[in-house]
C-alpha cells in the first residue's frame, strides 16, 4: 500500500541580510532540519536584505516552530512571520452569496425588490409549492451543527463547528451544484433544535444535520423527518452508513466473501455506528458486535442509552461479552467510527483470513494505515490522503441532488440503498483492487450515478412530488 504523509505546509517569510547570508544557507539549514522545501518566492529586494516567502512542508506544528525557532537564532536570518496554508484557505471563511443576477437601474430594482417583488410574494402565498419555483427553495439545502460531535473532535462549540460546515457547504456546491447554508446553533437543547430547524425549513428544499452528537441526534432527526415534508438527512448518520456499505459490497467482492457471512466488529456505537449497523442489517449481515467504551453490547445488560439497548437486542447473535479483545477474534471486518488508536496490531493479528479494516474516524483513524498494512487485506480511512477514502462526501451531494431532483419529501431506506449500489457500481469489477474498493470523490460519474439512482428510487417509492424532472434545470 502506499502511503504519503500529508505534512503541514508552513510558509516563512524570511528577510536575509545579504552581507551575512544566503538563501542556499537557508535551503541547507531546512534539509537539514527535516523540512521539505515546495516553494520560493521573493517579495522584496534592497541593497541590505532579500524578502523571501519559503513554503515548507513539516510534520507537525512542534516541528514547523523548531525549523522557525532555528531559523531565527542564526545569523542574518530574521523569520518575519510563519503561516499556515490551510489557515490562509479559511481567512474570512470560505463561501459569499452571489446573486444571479445584476440590479443595473430603477426598473431592474423595482422587480427584484419594491413594488413588482410583492406580485411573486402573493403568488406564492396562493400557491405556497410555488417558493419551488419563485424562491431558492428548490437548489438550497441547510447544512445545521450544534457542534457537539464535530469530526472525532467531540464538543467543541457552534463557532469552531464552522469550518466543517462551510467545508460541507463548498463540497454541496462543487460536486452537486447545490447551494447549501452553513448554520451552526449556540443551543444543545432538542427541543429549541427541532424548533429553530423547523422555523427556517420555509427557505431550504433539504436539512442535512451533521455533527450533533448521540443520542440527541437520532430524536432531533426523528422529530424533524415527522414535522417536515422536505428531506432531512442526518449526514453522520446516514452518508456514513451508505459509503460504508458501498465499499464493503466491493471489499467482500475483492476477497471472495459473502458480505451477509461476514462477522463484523463496530467500535463507536454514536451516530455513525448505530446507522452503520442498521445498513448492515438491512444488507442482511447477521453477525454483528458493537463496542463502546465499556465494552461489547450484549443482551445481559440494561444500559442507560435506548439505543443501545435496542442495538444489544438486535445484534451480539452469539451474546458475546467482554472488550474489543474478545470481539475481534474471528471478525471478518473491522469498522472504525469511534475515536484515534482504537484497534491494535494485536486485534488484526487475530481477526480471519484477509481482514477488512475500515478505520474511519477524523481526523485520526483508529490505525494508522501504515501500521495495519502487514495485516490488513483490504484498509480504507476517513481521510483524503490514503487510498480508499470511505467519506460520507461520497453520498450527501448526490444524495441531495437526487431528492431535490424528485422533489421528494423525505429520503428513505430505498434511496438509501440505491445510493450504496450505486457508489459500489462506478468501479467495475476488473478495475477493483485493495487500494480501490470505493471511488473517489473526484470522480464525476459518482454524483450523476448516486442522484439517478436515488432520484429513481424516490419515485419508485411514491415520495417525489415533481411530475416530471427537467434534468437541465438543476
Ligand atoms: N469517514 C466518515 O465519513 C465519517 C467518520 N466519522 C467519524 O466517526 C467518529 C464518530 O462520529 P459520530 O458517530 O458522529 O460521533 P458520536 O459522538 O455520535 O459517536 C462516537 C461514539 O464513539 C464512542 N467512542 C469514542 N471512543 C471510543 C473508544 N475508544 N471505544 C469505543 N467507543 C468509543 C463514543 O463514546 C461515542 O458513543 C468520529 O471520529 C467521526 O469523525 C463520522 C461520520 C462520517
Ligand atoms: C466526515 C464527517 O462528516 C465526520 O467525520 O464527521
Ligand atoms: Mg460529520
Amino acid at each position: 500500500m502506499e502511503v504519503r504523509s500529508p505534512g503541514i505546509s508552513l510558509i516563512y517569510r524570511l528577510e536575509l541580510a545579504n552581507s551575512v547570508t544566503t538563501f542556499a544557507k537557508v535551503a541547507s539549514l531546512v534539509g537539514v532540519a527535516g523540512g521539505d522545501i515546495n516553494a520560493v518566492d521573493v517579495i522584496r529586494v534592497s541593497k541590505d536584505v532579500v524578502v523571501r516567502d519559503v513554503t515548507v512542508t513539516v510534520e507537525s506544528r512542534e516541528h514547523g516552530k523548531r525549523i522557525s525557532d532555528m531559523l531565527n537564532s542564526e545569523p542574518g536570518i530574521h523569520v518575519v512571520a510563519v503561516s499556515d496554508r490551510t489557515f490562509l484557505v479559511h481567512l474570512g471563511g470560505k463561501l459569499e452569496v452571489t446573486p444571479k443576477i445584476q440590479v443595473k437601474n430603477r426598473d431592474d430594482l423595482s422587480r427584484v425588490y419594491t413594488p413588482h417583488v410583492a406580485r411573486v410574494c402573493e403568488a406564492i402565498h396562493e400557491d405556497p409549492s410555488k417558493a419551488y419555483q419563485l424562491t431558492i427553495k428548490r437548489n438550497t439545502v441547510a447544512v445545521v451543527s450544534d457542534g457537539t460531535a464535530v469530526l472525532g473532535l467531540g464538543d467543541i462549540g457552534p463557532h469552531a463547528a464552522m469550518p466543517v460546515m462551510e467545508g460541507k457547504a463548498m463540497l454541496f456546491k462543487q460536486f452537486a451544484g447545490i447551494d447549501a447554508f452553513p448554520i451552526c446553533l449556540d443551543t444543545k437543547d432538542t427541543d429549541e433544535i427541532v424548533r429553530i430547524v423547523k422555523s427556517i425549513a420555509p427557505a431550504f428544499g433539504g436539512i442535512n444535520l451533521e455533527d450533533i452528537g448521540s443520542p440527541r441526534c437520532f430524536e432531533i432527526e426523528e422529530r424533524l423527518r415527522e414535522e417536515l415534508d422536505i428531506p432531512v438527512f442526518h449526514d453522520d448518520q446516514h452518508g456514513t452508513a451508505v459509503v460504508l456499505l458501498a465499499g464493503l459490497l466491493n471489499a467482500t467482492k475483492l476477497v471472495g466473501k459473502r458480505l451477509q457471512d461476514c462477522k463484523v466488529v463496530i467500535v463507536g456505537i454514536g451516530a455513525a455506528g448505530v446507522a452503520c449497523t442498521k445498513m448492515l442489517l438491512a444488507a442482511g449481515v447477521k453477525n454483528i458486535l458493537g463496542v463502546t467504551l465499556d465494552g461489547v453490547l450484549h443482551r445481559n445488560q440494561t444500559y442507560d442509552n435506548a439505543t443501545w439497548n435496542w442495538y444489544a437486542e438486535n445484534t451480539n447473535p452469539h451474546n458475546v461479552t467482554g472488550t474489543l479483545d474478545e470481539a475481534i477474534d474471528g471478525a471478518d471486518i473491522f469498522i472504525g467510527v469511534s475515536g484515534p488508536g482504537v484497534l491494535k496490531v494485536e486485534h488484526l493479528k487475530k481477526m480471519a483470513n484477509d481482514p477488512i479494516v475500515f478505520a474511519m474516524a477524523n481526523p485520526t483513524p483508529e490505525i494508522k494505515p501504515e501500521e495495519a498494512a502487514p495485516y490488513v487485506r483490504v484498509m480504507a480511512t476517513g481521510r483524503s490522503d490514503y487510498p480508499n477514502q470511505i467519506n460520507n462526501v461520497l453520498c450527501f451531494p448526490g444524495m441531495f441532488k437526487g431528492a431535490l431532483k424528485a422533489r421528494a419529501r423525505t429520503i428513505n431506506e430505498e434511496m438509501k440503498l440505491a445510493a450504496a449500489y450505486a457508489i459500489a457500481s462506478v468501479i467495475k469489477e476488473e478495475e477493483l483492487t485493495e487500494d480501490y474498493i470505493i471511488p473517489s470523490v473526484f470522480n464525476q460519474a459518482v454524483v450523476k450515478q448516486v442522484s439517478d439512482a436515488v432520484a429513481k428510487a424516490a419515485y419508485d417509492t411514491g415520495v417525489a412530488r415533481r411530475e416530471v424532472i427537467h434534468t437541465d434545470n438543476y
